[in-house]
């Protein structure tokens, strides 16, 4: 009798892997690649062979362990080479990313990204050409760097209700402000040490801006609402707006400024709303302390209740641990002849505008020191339905000082309130705006 063996058929080849870019990420890709070549191939069930890494200028020295025979500067011939299994897109930028990738998914190829401001954009036209090629389109790596989120989100939670996401999820706006607040850094002097080491963006507008933070807000609440959100659905504010003297107010609040992205279920479950903004929270709150470019993430559902993802939220060697870890999951999935769990989006929420999400504002206004600034203070924010939770006044000679800080309102009230503030005869300035997170539902 033949004894019949519950193990998978084993490959008769190693399964080859053509790499898209070659920098930041790229390159610790290649290390670990060569580096744990043994072990991949046991966890695998196959070798994994780098078999071309497509680089948009050759000839240049690269500090990568590899036959330099295989760097090419034709992105599109390697992903349409018929022996090509598994790509690696570590491009970044819609095109040709975006072209790359569908050739290699109509190939026949698993492909893994990196590549949020691709996924935020178009994810639909490549989930759906992977879906119909029936092959694997992984991207670990796109939010929150090394941290696992997106496996947990699509897979681990697939059986509970998310009704919140919040965190930090840009590691260079992070490792900036954290510089800004705790070294007096200035802010050109921080982003220009977060370039030097990896974190940013090829163009770091991206990072500052908040458009890479609203792209893997746009990508977590995908996942999380089962439902399609775009980078452009998301309200974005980066920090470019945030000075020194908001880090102050913040730090005479006993608070700190951090950018946070933001994806909730509204109340009445109809909607979600999605924003990026930097935001007040107090020193005591777990995100306070997510320091330099490391990324938080707290995820609050039904059932689990709350959780929190912490770790390298930028970087070469974090990043490519995700992509790693996607690239021996499918190839796994390929050994075994089956895909990986694909996101669903059956929910179809609509995304609310900002102007409807309950937030709370902290505002420091410079006004005239004289009988009734308060009550006049007062009265714009009774106008909007605004509630005042604290007034903290401090006299500065002919003038003073007044810090409040409402309850929530609709956004839009607020932002009406302050622009009302600014035009009342009482106030010489409104010197900080900021919204303030963590403090309770109230
Ligand atoms: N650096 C980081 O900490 C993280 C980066 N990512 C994402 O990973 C991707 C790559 O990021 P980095 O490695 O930091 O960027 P990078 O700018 O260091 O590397 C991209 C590489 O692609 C090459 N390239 C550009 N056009 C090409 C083409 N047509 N053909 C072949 N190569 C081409 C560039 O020359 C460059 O070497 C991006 O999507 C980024 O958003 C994701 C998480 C963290
Ligand atoms: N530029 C990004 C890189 C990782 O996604 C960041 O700073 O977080
Ligand atoms: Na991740």
């Amino acid at each position: 009798m033949v004894e019949q063996s519950a193990e998978p058929p084993k490959p008769d080849r190693p399964l080859k892997v053509a790499l898209l870019g070659c920098g930041v990420v790229g390159s610790e890709v290649v290390r670990l690649l060569v580096e744990h070549q043994a072990d991949f191939a046991a966890r695998v069930g196959a070798p994994l062979e780098l078999a071309g890494i497509a680089v948009r200028r050759g000839g240049r020295h690269r500090d990568v362990p590899v036959d330099p025979a295989l760097f090419t500067t034709d992105a599109h011939a390697l992903v349409r080479r018929t022996d090509i299994d598994l790509v690696v897109e570590v491009i970044g930028g819609i095109e040709p990313a975006r072209s790359l990738i569908l050739a290699a998914l109509d190939n026949g190829a698993s492909v893994v990204t990196a590549n949020k401001a691709l996924l935020a954009e178009d994810g639909a036209t490549l989930f759906a050409a992977a879906e119909k090629r029936g092959t694997d389109l992984y991207y670990e790596a796109s939010v929150g760097g090394a941290i696992p989120l997106i496996r947990p989100l699509r897979e681990s939670l697939a059986g509970d209700r998310v009704r919140r996401v919040l965190g930090i999820v840009n590691g260079t706006t992070n490792f900036v402000l954290d510089r800004m607040d705790t070294e007096g850094t200035s802010f050109a002097e921080a982003l220009e040490e977060a370039q030097e080491l990896g974190y940013a963006e090829a163009d770091p507008t991206a990072d500052v801006e908040g458009f890479d933070a609203a792209a893997k807000a746009a990508i977590l609440a995908s996942l999380a609402f089962h439902t399609r959100v775009l980078a452009s659905d998301v309200h974005r504010e980066g920090i470019t707006q945030v000075s020194s003297v908001d880090v102050e107010s913040a730090r005479a609040m006993g608070c700190v400024v951090k950018l946070l992205a933001i994806a909730e279920l509204a109340a009445d479950g109809t909607g979600v709303g999605v924003r990026v903004h930097p935001a007040m929270i107090p020193r005591e709150h777990p995100l306070a302390s997510v320091r330099g470019a490391y990324n938080a993430v707290f995820v609050e559902s039904a059932a689990a209740g709350q959780l929190m993802f912490y770790g390298a939220g930028a970087g070469g060697s974090p990043t490519a641990s995700a992509v790693l870890g996607d690239l021996v999951t499918v190839a796994r999935n390929r050994v075994q002849g089956v895909r990986g769990a694909a996101a669903s989006t059956y929910a179809q929420l609509e995304v609310h505008p900002m102007g409807e999400t309950p937030t709370r504002y902290h505002i420091s206004l410079d006004v005239y020191d004289r009988a009734g600034v308060l009550a006049s203070v007062a009265n714009a924010f009774s106008r909007h339905g605004v509630s005042i939770q604290t007034v903290r006044q401090e006299g500065r000679g002919a003038d003073a000082q007044l810090v409040v800080v409402t309850h929530q309102a609709p956004d839009r009230a607020l932002t009406a309130t302050v622009e009302e503030l600014e035009d009342l005869d009482s106030v010489r300035e409104v010197t900080s705006v900021m919204r303030v997170e963590g403090l309770g539902d109230r």
